[in-house]
């Protein structure tokens, strides 16, 4: 299904409501197979929480997840400690060329029994269950925190719990910390001090308890594109968000300050206005090795606005659902814009016109889809194979539509 966005302009102060955040949900998820005493409220609703939901409870062997990389790497960890069960794990055509052999040789190391069903160091995977009698690992940390997160949310039910030594430059760290954090609230003791990480085993039963997953940042950050490319004035309310996240994407009011967008805090929401006190400086530097998955966004936003950005710290963007710096190079330039990409960055020349009734293709990634809408309040444009977005935001174009986005 491609939608086409006639060109559009938002009703003021409407309100919207986001659900959880993917990565909490889907480490909570896991964390609730282990220690059935938990309850979550607020569960993603992206397919890729519902992939994870279903796997966890599912008595296949074959398990089939998609598109959903957390997923996968969080699964890898946890069908291999349940012992004397035999499961297969594969995904997407695009899953089976995401790099997963760092997690694999770390849990071998812990004496996991996982071979490869196709190419080294790719999914799928045969994965035969059983107790990990190790508990000291050294792995890379400069590809993706999703193989450290993966460990350490099955190290409290390993005999001697874990402790990590983290190689080379660590990325993504916030999703490490969120991950750390999640644990310790549900009674589980760890310490992060350098480049070690240790979780405490937990043979006592922690209590039963309650916890909210707060909404996803990743999401709000296409509401903060639509602000920043809106009139002055303009204001939207999103919730449920806190002051204090564990989203390192929360970076965003932060950085959208810079496009002139002002965030307040209020109750359980937040709204985002554009404001005319703030002067928009003309040229973007930021380094996103904390938060990836904003990048497209942000890329949109500066060519929407004419600015000049440079983004460093994007070596993680290569292996998500697409390789994400050359997708955006060529659908921006499609746009008109002038876009120089590295391995690890994105060079964007500021634009003076946006080219109208551009089809902006969208590589099997929700991000793309989703990034590119807010060019909607500037020119018509065409989404191609718009329901991409329900990897992580099913009801993303009810919800532009409801704010004012006038969709065909
Ligand atoms: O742990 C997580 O929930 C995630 C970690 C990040 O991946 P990398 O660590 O591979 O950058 C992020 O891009 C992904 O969407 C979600
Ligand atoms: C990279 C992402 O997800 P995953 O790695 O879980 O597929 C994402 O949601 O942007």
């Amino acid at each position: 299904m491609d939608i086409s966005i006639q060109k559009s302009k938002l009703h003021n102060q409407q309100k919207v409501q986001i659900t959880g955040s993917k990565s909490e949900s889907n480490r909570l998820l896991l964390l609730q197979a282990l220690y059935p005493q938990i309850s979550i409220n607020n569960v993603s609703n992206s397919d890729d929480s519902v992939l994870m939901q279903k796997a966890l409870v599912s008595e296949e062997k074959l398990i089939d997840i998609h598109h959903a990389g957390t997923a996968m790497r969080f699964l890898t960890a946890y069908f291999s400690i349940q012992s004397g069960r035999e499961t297969v794990i594969t995904g997407s055509p695009r899953m089976k060329e995401r790099p997963i052999k760092i997690l694999v040789d770390a849990l071998k190391m812990l004496g996991a029994e996982i071979t490869y069903l196709e190419n080294d160091g790719f999914p799928p995977l045969r994965i035969i269950g059983k107790e990990l009698t190790e508990h000291k690992v050294t792995l890379e940390a400069n590809v993706s925190s999703q193989y450290i997160s993966a460990l350490l949310l099955i190290a409290s039910k390993l005999e001697n719990g874990l402790e990590l030594t983290l190689k080379g430059k660590i990325t993504s760290v916030p999703y490490i910390n969120m991950t750390l954090s999640l644990l310790n609230s549900i009674g589980i003791e760890t310490s992060f001090v350098e480049n070690t990480i240790s979780v405490k085993p937990n043979a006592a039963n922690l209590e039963p308890q309650s916890l909210t997953v707060e909404s996803d940042w990743s999401s709000a950050s296409y509401f903060y594109g639509l602000i920043a490319l809106s009139d002055v004035d303009t204001e939207i309310t999103i919730g449920a968000y806190k002051n204090k996240s564990l989203q390192g994407d929360s970076v965003l009011a932060d950085i959208y300050e810079k496009f002139g967008v002002t965030t307040t805090f209020e109750d359980d929401s937040i709204t985002l206005r554009k404001s005319s006190n703030i002067d928009i400086k003309s040229i973007i530097e930021l380094d996103l090795k904390n938060a990836p998955d904003i990048a497209q966004t942000i890329a949109v936003t500066a060519f929407g606005l004419g600015l000049k950005c440079s983004m460093i710290g994007l070596h993680t963007l290569k292996i998500k659902e697409t390789d994400r710096l050359v997708a955006l190079k060529i659908e921006l330039e499609k746009l008109g814009a002038e876009v120089h990409i590295t391995d690890l960055s994105l060079h964007l020349e500021p634009s003076k016109t946006i080219n109208s009734n551009v089809a902006i293709a969208t590589y099997n990634d929700h991000r793309m889809a989703m990034a590119f809408a807010p060019l909607g309040l500037k020119v018509p444009i065409v989404i191609e194979n718009a329901d991409v977005v329900s990897k992580s935001y099913p009801q993303f174009w009810e919800d532009f539509k409801a704010i004012g986005f006038n969709l065909k």
